[in-house]
């Protein structure tokens, strides 16, 4: 049944979809790496951190008690936070290690199935000390965090409110008779709420309160605030912390709730790089824009984009590589059972999860491209391009989870039965994914903010004002004519845009028709808002579609021919995929025919022929070693049935011949003595 290779024992049916892969794969390893240094450096890291089997449990995390659970992986952050400081810090070539790394976070996945308890503290209590300290604040804390004398989280969130953070309700109230806030939670409700790590690791955390000072409220502002004893972790009096119970994932990050009764911190704990609060209790306002403190937001919504693209290159892997040695149905009566890789449907659930794993991917680093540049004009007084990328981030955001969550759970499909075992590693992907949909600010939420954005373009394209870059095509929304459809890539994406262009328009002409009605802009605005959502994933749609196409061209510039034709056609699956999802608005907003469309479906359907025989191939770039995956169905080897039946003898359920549950109860019902 199974053939060696490299000293492995391969699946054969792997094996031969390995060999009839007709491109290099190390090429495109490269291309999803972002440069062949990046995969030498990751390789390094990785095989540092994982080659000493430091990452692995004796039992599997799933078959632990919640407190099992989670003190595993308090004892596996500290090793990795110890490997962290030492080797890994110079490897990564970071000075401080951690923070900007997607190596180093993704390596982090080999230890926890769910997430570790430091995320939260690498994640957004040290990158809001690095964005919203003053440089003497920074030069105190930074080095105690990035040492991890201190650990922190980030608790914005409260019982009432998530979504809108001006309804806060948690106060900072300063004192200028003793120079320090009292922190205090007047209601049940402003009780903080969802804060990772705040359970039981942290000992600190950055608390985002209502300023008050001389009887005037200033809004939101973040403090950095102690809640543990450094030496015994014991709850300070005035702090009343606590886990917040089980969840559908995330359940070794002891996310807590915490609340203050009049509890009092130094003046210098406010965190004042963007205003401050004098020791008489003035109030000076330094930033030049208003939403600077929710700068850590904008930070972690560009590094998700990222996150999330690596989760679904995971998923893809696993249901592909699975697909390839599951063998299902006989649709020939005289030949074997085909992979069920090979049914078209398969390939159609599948092959667009590696296009867009491909696609969030270079979009992420595009992205973080732009986000720096953003920083480093703002490091120079300038804000002029920030409403651009928050309403960027924000889409990208929305989109990038949505659609990932979607495909993990397409991918699960496409596994079967077996993909519902949590062996599988399907689950653990879905719950952590789909939980990045809702956090760091809600689907709906997000989108609002980039359609706030798209109608004030459109209201400067009508004027005839310059627009900025990526809404740059809404200068042609006044044509007068629908926008002409040609099957090209360029073609599609022009189509694309023009229905982002439209929906917009559509908008702006049913809130101006509201408000003519009597309607305020508010609920003129309101009213239209399921439109104006899909305008803003219209728009995001055209962003992707269209910076995945010229990424991959610029990045494929000097590749071997056949690297260049698959990653065309995954590009091309892409653009398809989209444009037949998206049918009736092509219909409503650009001239593609009946016949065009059921031209575009053949080509899609022959496209999928073409990129099945390098699928296997595909998935084996994005180089996810079997500790990463967690799998039973996706490990390099195709070993599949053999490891969920090792999965299944460790169930602590097959450790006795009997169940006690036999003899406490269903022996004295099945005897009628219940
Ligand atoms: C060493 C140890 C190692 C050990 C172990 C190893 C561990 C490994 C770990 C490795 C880590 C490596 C590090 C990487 C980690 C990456 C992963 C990170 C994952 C982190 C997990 C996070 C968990 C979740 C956290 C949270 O959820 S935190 C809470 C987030 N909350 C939200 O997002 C709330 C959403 N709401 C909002 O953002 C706002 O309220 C709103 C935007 C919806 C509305 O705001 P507001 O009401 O104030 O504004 P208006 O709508 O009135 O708009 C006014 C104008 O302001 C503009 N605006 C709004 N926001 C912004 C902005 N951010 N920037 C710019 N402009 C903004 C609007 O557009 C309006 O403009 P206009 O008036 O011109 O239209
Ligand atoms: C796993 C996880 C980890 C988290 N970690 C943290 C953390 O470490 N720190 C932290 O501070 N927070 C954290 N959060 C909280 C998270 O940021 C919030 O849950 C999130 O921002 C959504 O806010 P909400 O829960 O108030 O949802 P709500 O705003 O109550 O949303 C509920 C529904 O109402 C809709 N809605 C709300 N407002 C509007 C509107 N204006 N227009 C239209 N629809 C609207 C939403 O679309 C959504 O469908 C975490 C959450 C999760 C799930």
């Amino acid at each position: 049944m199974t053939q060696t290779n490299n000293n492995m024992t391969v699946n054969p049916d792997l094996a031969m979809e390995r060999a009839k892969c007709n491109f290099n794969v190390l090429e495109v390893t490269h291309i999803f790496d972002g440069g062949e240094r990046n995969t030498l450096q990751r390789k390094k890291i990785e095989d540092v951190a994982l080659n000493s089997g430091a990452s692995k449990d004796a039992l599997g995390e799933e078959h632990m008690s919640p407190k099992e659970k989670y003190e595993n992986a308090v004892r596996k952050s500290c090793i990795y936070a110890t490997m962290m400081k030492n080797e890994l810090a110079e490897l990564s070539g970071l000075e401080s290690f951690g923070v900007s790394s997607p190596v180093i976070r993704r390596t982090a996945d080999a230890f926890f199935k769910e997430v570790s308890p430091f995320l939260l503290h690498l994640g957004m209590f040290v990158p809001t000390i690095m964005g919203q300290c003053t440089p003497e604040q920074q030069s105190y804390w930074l080095p105690r965090a990035l040492d991890m004398q201190i650990i922190g989280t980030y608790a914005q969130t409260e019982l009432g409110h998530g979504t809108f953070i001006r309804g806060l309700e948690t106060t900072a109230t300063y004192d200028p008779e003793t120079e320090e806030f009292v922190l205090h939670s007047p209601t049940l409700s402003s009780y903080k709420w969802w804060a990772g790590g705040l359970g039981k690791t942290v000992n600190y955390c950055i608390v985002v309160a209502q300023l008050y000072t001389k009887g005037e409220c200033h809004g939101t502002h973040p403090f950095i605030v102690q809640i543990r004893d450094e030496d015994t972790h014991v709850p300070l009096p005035g702090i009343k912390v606590g886990e917040i119970g089980p969840k559908m994932g995330f359940n070794t990050a002891d996310n807590g709730f915490l609340g203050f009764d009049h509890y009092r911190i130094p003046r210098e704990h406010m965190l004042m790089k963007n205003a401050q609060v004098l020791k008489d209790g003035t109030y000076v306002k330094v930033a030049r824009h208003g939403k600077l403190t929710y700068g850590t937001m904008v930070f972690v919504r560009v590094v998700l984009v990222n996150e999330v693209a690596f989760n679904l290159a995971k998923a893809s892997t696993i249901a592909v590589r699975y697909s390839a040695i599951r063998r299902q149905s006989k649709p020939k009566p005289d030949e074997v059972e085909p992979q069920i890789l090979d049914y078209v449907t398969q390939q159609h659930k599948l092959f667009i999860a590696i296009a867009t794993a491909h696609a969030l991917q270079l979009c992420s680093t595009w992205l973080w491209e732009s986000f720096s540049a953003v920083l480093a004009q703002m490091k120079g007084g300038n804000t002029d391009t920030l409403p651009e990328f928050h309403a960027l981030s924000s889409c990208l955001k929305a989109i990038s989870t949505s659609d990932s969550a979607h495909l993990i759970e397409q991918c699960r499909h496409a596994c079967g039965g077996h993909g519902y075992m949590i062996s599988s590693g399907i689950p653990n992907l879905y719950n952590f994914v789909s939980a990045t949909r809702t956090y760091e600010g809600d689907y709906t939420v997000l989108l609002l903010q980039t359609a706030r954005f798209l109608v004030k373009a459109y209201e400067q394209a009508e004027a005839k004002k310059p627009l900025t870059p990526t809404v740059s095509y809404l200068a042609h929304a006044f044509s007068g004519s629908r926008a002409t459809w040609d099957n090209s890539p360029d073609g599609i994406i022009r189509s694309f845009q023009a229905l982002a262009a439209g929906k917009t328009a559509v908008c702006v002409t049913n809130m101006r028709k509201r408000m003519r009605a009597g309607l305020s802009q508010v609920d003129a605005w309101e009213m239209s808002t399921i439109q104006l959502v899909a305008a803003a994933e219209a728009h995001c749609r055209a962003v992707i579609a269209d910076t995945y196409r010229k990424e991959i061209v610029r990045l494929t510039a000097n590749s071997s021919p056949n690297v260049k034709v698959v990653m065309d056609q995954l590009t091309t699956l892409y653009l398809y995929y989209w444009a037949l999802e998206r049918t009736g608005d092509l219909l409503m907003f650009t001239s593609v025919s009946q016949k065009d469309l059921v031209d575009l479906q053949i080509a899609y359907e022959e496209l999928l022929l073409k990129i099945r025989p390098n699928a296997v191939g595909l998935v084996d770039a994005f180089d996810l070693r079997d500790e990463l995956l967690h799998s039973t169905l996706g490990s390099y080897d195709g070993r599949v049935y053999e490891r969920l039946m090792e999965e299944a003898l460790k169930s602590p359920m097959n450790k006795e011949p009997v169940s006690d549950a036999y003899s406490k109860y269903l022996r004295p019902m099945m005897k009628g003595k219940l």
